[in-house]
Parts: structure tokens; sequence; C-alpha cells
């Protein structure tokens, strides 16, 4: 699932008049992802993506999401371009939702992350993070750590549902965590995709036959946050196997050639652990608070938190910076 508002051929056909992109030869809803409606669509001006935004994304902040990533495509990453109508505007109204158009991109986002993968995402990453540097928009992390005692807060009297013990131990972990912050101004700061998740990145074999990353997806959490904080989003969800166990190959292989293209200072490599700590739990609570709001025969999937109950326990006992690659 994720086509929450259904759009029909006659409405999508009269949309379509304000673009210039030529007829409608197909669409269909595409069903992967949580958060909007998406739709594949085929025009005689090639293929592209319809996204409908969907009531957890506030429409004030639409204008920063769009105009990034025609910045980032612009300066060359490869990720959706947002397609202007006739009048100039990318944002438009379908079905009584905001909506845009954007390009579609090939590729297949990894079902198994293989060591492989890391190379290419740690240069895409470093290359997403140069390329924002001149972009003029700001948005502040709203899931950043100021957000996070308030997602506990919300979660009280079903986290332990879900663990007993979990809610304890989360406060405790939450004030380590904010203990240990590194203050705004001590880390370079800029754009950061903050979701950099394998289901938001696409890859297409090279000539060699190796992984080349060809699409990134999905910059609806995007925000003006700390550089180093997306690199510890990309630690926990791309640098763990099956089993819980930490990956320090992958780790690796990620932060050179991440640092290839923007070297890490002293600073961002101490403050990494707390920085994927508090990645850890950040994840581990939009998780757990869909686990307890969402009715269990919702068409949409829940994703399981104690996954990240593992991974924040994996790096609450890192010791230096050196065990996670840095
Ligand atoms: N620009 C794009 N090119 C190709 N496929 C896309 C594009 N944008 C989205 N998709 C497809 O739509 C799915 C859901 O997109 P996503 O942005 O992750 O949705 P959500 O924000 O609802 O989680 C992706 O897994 C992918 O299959
Ligand atoms: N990556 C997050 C969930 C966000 O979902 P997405 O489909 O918008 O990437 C998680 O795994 O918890």
């Amino acid at each position: 699932m994720a086509v929450y508002t259904e759009v029909t051929d006659e409405a999508l056909r009269a949309f379509l008049t304000d673009y210039e992109l030529g007829g409608l030869i197909a669409f269909r809803g595409i069903a992967e992802g949580v958060e909007n409606s998406n739709y594949a669509l085929r025009t005689e001006s090639g293929d592209f993506v319809l996204t409908l935004y969907e009531r957890r994304v506030d429409p004030a902040e639409l204008p920063y999401f769009l105009g990034l990533m025609e910045h980032l495509a612009r300066a060359g990453l490869a990720c959706p371009t947002p397609v202007r109508g006739r009048d100039g505007e990318a944002l438009r109204e379908l079905a009584g939702r905001p909506a845009a158009i954007c390009t579609f991109l090939e590729g297949v986002w990894p079902r198994r992350v293989r060591p492989e993968h890391l190379a290419p995402l740690g240069d895409a990453l470093a290359r997403l993070h140069a390329a924002s540097g001149d972009f003029a928009g700001r948005r502040p992390n709203a899931l950043g750590p100021a957000g996070w005692a308030p997602l506990l807060e919300a979660c009280r009297g079903r986290g332990d549902e879900v663990q007993p013990g979990l809610m304890a131990e989360l406060e405790a972990q939450l004030a380590d965590i904010l203990a240990g912050w590194p203050a705004a101004d001590a880390l370079p700061v800029g754009q950061i995709h903050a979701d950099m998740f394998p289901d938001n990145v696409f890859f297409l074999p090279d000539a060699e036959g190796r992984p080349r990353v060809s699409g990134i997806i999905d910059f609806y959490f995007a925000c003006t946050d700390l550089l180093a904080y997306d690199i510890a989003v990309c630690l926990n969800a791309w640098c763990f196997e099956a089993d819980g166990a930490f990956n320090l190959t992958k780790a690796r292989a990620m932060l050179a050639t991440y640092q290839a293209v923007r070297p890490l200072s002293a600073a961002e490599c101490a403050a990494l652990p707390v920085l994927c700590r508090g990645a850890a739990i950040r994840f581990l609570l939009t998780r757990l608070y869909d686990w307890t709001h969402t009715p269990a025969d919702a068409l949409v999937t829940r994703k399981d938190p104690l996954e990240y109950l593992r991974k924040l326990r994996f790096f609450a006992r890192v010791e230096s910076p050196g065990a996670i690659g840095a």
C-alpha cells in the first residue's frame, strides 16, 4: 500500500493539461511506500511519478522538499526532478491533495544489502551534502532531539505492551543521548536526507557489473541538521546483518568513499557514536508510535520497533568511533 487517494482517469487527464508532457499513455498506483500516494505515469514524454501528499506532510514544507530535489538534480545528483507546469509551478493540487510530478528514476533498491553497495552509497551521500551546500532553503528537523521526548510521551501506556520495561529503558537511553548530543554549532550543518534507507536508494550495475547509485528518492524527511547525522542514519540502516550483528566492513566502505568527497573533522568522528544512538532512537520512536497508534488491520505495513532497540543497545556499548568504522 501506498495509494490513499484514488485518482480517476478523467481527473488525471485534466490535471496533465496543465503540463507539457503530452497525452497520458498509462498509469498505475505504486504499492510501496507508507507516507504518500504514488502513481507511475507514462505520457508521450516518458515516465514520471505523481505524488499526492497525504496528512503527515505539512503543505507549507513542500516548497522546501521540491526546491531541494530540483537543486540537487541540477547539480547532477540522481534524484527526482520536480516537473513544472505551463505556469512554472511544480506544486499543484489533484483530488483535493497537494500534488507534484517528478521524473522517474531507473534502478531497484537492494532487498539484501551487500558490502558492494556501501562504497557507492557513501559517495552518493557525500555528494548530496556537497551539492546542497549552496541551497538557500532551511527546514528544522522535526524528528531531531527536541522531538524525541514528546514522541516517547505519546507512546506512554502502550510502549510496554510491545516489550515489558521498554519505556523505562528508552527514558534512560534518551537522557543519556541528550546529555551527550553535540551543540548545534559544534559540527558542520547542511541539508540532510534524514531517511536514506535501502528502500530509498536505487542501484543499477555499471559496465563491470558493480552496483552504482542510479537514484535517491523520498526527500520528505529532508531537513537542515548535522551532516554527520545522515551518516549515523546510514550506519543504522545499512550496516546491520539479519542476525543483528554490526558489519564493520560495510561501515568502513561507506565512510571511506564518503570521506574521499568530504573528510570528517575530528569532532564529527568523535560524535558519531552518540549520533548513531540518536538515529537509532529516532527510528525506534517513530516505529513505536506507528505500532501503538495504527490499527492492526490498517493497510499500511507497520515496521518493527524492536529492530531499532537492538541497534540502540549496540551503539550504547560502542566505546570509540573506530568500532563503527570512523
Ligand atoms: N522518482 C521515482 N522514480 C521511480 N520510482 C519512484 C520514484 N519515487 C517513488 N518511486 C516508487 O514509489 C515507491 C514509494 O516512494 P516513497 O517516496 O518511498 O513513498 P513514501 O514517501 O510514501 O514512503 C518507491 O519505493 C518507488 O518504488
Ligand atoms: N525509513 C523509516 C520509515 C520511513 O518510511 P519511507 O517509506 O518513507 O522511507 C523506517 O524504516 O522506520
